[in-house]
C-alpha cells in the first residue's frame, strides 16, 4: 500500500494582524501518496502560494492539522523539517558569484554537521541530482549567467539534493516556454513515478496539469478545494465551475476555453481527423458552430485531401486548397449576415 506523504485535515490557511484575521483557505481535507504527482490550481489570488507557504511552515496555518509523514508540521523545525519538505519557490535568487553546483550543495545542508563539510553520500546526491536535471554541462557555470529556464531547473536540482519524501513547487513553469514546460512536467512526474517522491505544484497551465498529474487540487475563488483526478473534475464539471465566466467556457470536449460569441453560422464537417481538427479550430475562431447533423447545417465541408476541402452551400459546390480559401469563402456567403 501506498504511504501518505502529506495529509491536511481541516486546515484553513490565512494573514493575523494585532487586530483581525484574513481566513484565505478553509476546510482542506487533502492528502498525497508518495508517487503521485498533484497539481494545485485556482484563479489568481486564491491562495494557492498561501496554502503551499503553510505546508511549509513558512506561516503558521489558522485552524486544523499538517501531517508530514505522520508528524504535525508545527513540530517540525529547521534541518527535521528540511528533510522532509522541499520549496522551489517562483521567484529567482539573485546570487552573485555562485556556480551552478554550489547551489546544487545547499540542498545537503540539512544533513551536514555544522562546518558544512560535505560526505562522499552527499556528492553522490548532488552528482545524481546534476543529472537528473540535466545540468552535466552547466554544472561550473556562473548562476547568475544561465537563462530563466536553467535556473528552473537548477533549483529543481537542488531540491532534489535536498532528498525529501515530499516536494513542493510554486508555479515552477511560469518563466519557461512550451518546450521546456512540457520537458518539466515529464520530469516531474518521472521524479514522482521513479523515486516515489509526493510532488505538489501549483500551476496556471490547465492542460498540462490535465496531461501529466495523477490528482487535481482544484481550489476556487473561496478558497476550497475539490480533490479529483483530472477527468473527473472535467466531467463532473468542477472545471468549468472555478474557471468559467460571462467571457468565456470551459469546453469538456476538447479541454480548452473558450469564447462565448455570438456565433455565424453552423458547418457539417467531415473528412480526415487531424485536418479536420485544424479546421474546425478555424471555423471557431471565426465564429462558426459544428454540429452533426448535415441537414440543419448552414454549410457543409467534406475535407478531401490536405489541399482540397469542398464546400457545399444550398446549389453551390466551391473547391478550396488551404483553411484560409475556405473562411474567405465561407465568410463571403455569410457576408449579408456577418
Ligand atoms: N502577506 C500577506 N498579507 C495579507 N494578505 C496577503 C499576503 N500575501 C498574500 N495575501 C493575499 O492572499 C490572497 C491569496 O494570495 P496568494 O498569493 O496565495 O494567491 P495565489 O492563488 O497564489 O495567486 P496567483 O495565482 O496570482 O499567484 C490574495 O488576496 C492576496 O492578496
Amino acid at each position: 500500500m501506498k504511504k501518505t506523504i502529506l495529509n491536511l485535515q481541516k486546515t484553513a490557511t490565512g494573514y493575523k494582524y494585532s487586530n483581525k484575521t484574513k481566513v484565505i483557505s478553509r476546510e482542506i481535507n487533502a492528502s498525497i501518496d508518495e508517487g503521485k504527482l498533484v497539481a494545485l490550481l485556482g484563479p489568481n489570488g486564491c491562495g494557492k502560494s498561501t496554502l503551499l507557504r503553510t505546508i511549509a511552515g513558512l506561516q503558521p496555518s489558522l485552524e486544523g492539522t499538517i501531517f508530514i509523514n505522520n508528524t504535525k508540521i508545527e513540530n517540525l523545525k529547521g534541518k527535521a523539517k528540511a528533510k522532509l519538505l522541499s520549496l522551489v519557490l517562483t521567484d529567482r535568487i539573485e546570487v552573485a558569484n555562485l556556480i551552478v553546483r554550489d547551489i546544487v550543495e545547499v540542498g545537503r545542508y540539512p544533513y551536514t554537521g555544522s562546518m558544512g563539510v560535505l560526505q562522499p553520500k552527499d556528492e553522490i546526491l548532488i552528482n545524481e541530482a546534476i543529472q537528473q536535471c540535466n545540468l552535466e554541462d552547466y554544472s561550473d557555470r556562473m548562476y547568475s549567467e544561465l537563462s530563466d529556464g536553467e535556473k528552473q531547473r537548477v533549483m529543481l536540482a537542488r531540491a532534489l539534493a535536498q532528498d525529501t519524501p515530499l516536494m513542493m513547487l510554486d508555479e515552477p513553469t511560469a518563466h519557461l516556454d512550451l518546450p521546456n514546460r512540457v520537458e518539466l512536467m515529464k520530469m516531474l512526474r518521472d521524479l514522482a513515478q521513479e523515486m516515489n517522491k509526493a510532488i505538489l505544484l501549483s500551476t496556471h497551465e490547465l492542460d498540462l496539469a490535465l496531461q501529466w498529474c495523477d490528482t487535481i487540487w482544484l481550489m476556487n475563488t473561496d478558497g476550497y478545494i475539490e480533490s479529483g483526478f483530472p477527468e473527473d473534475l472535467v466531467l463532473n464539471d468542477a472545471f468549468a465551475k472555478v474557471f468559467s465566466n460571462d467571457s468565456f467556457y470551459f469546453d469538456k470536449t476538447t479541454g480548452v476555453f473558450k469564447l462565448n460569441r455570438r456565433t455565424y453560422g453552423t458547418v457539417f464537417l467531415t473528412g480526415n481527423n487531424v485536418i479536420k481538427e485544424w479546421t474546425r479550430r478555424a471555423l471557431e475562431r471565426e465564429g462558426y458552430e459544428l454540429i452533426d447533423n448535415e441537414k440543419d447545417a448552414t454549410h457543409c465541408v467534406h475535407i478531401q485531401d490536405s489541399k482540397k476541402w469542398l464546400l457545399k452551400n444550398q446549389n453551390k459546390k466551391i473547391s478550396c486548397s488551404s483553411i484560409e480559401e475556405l473562411l474567405n469563402r465561407i465568410n463571403n456567403l455569410n457576408n449579408n449576415v456577418k
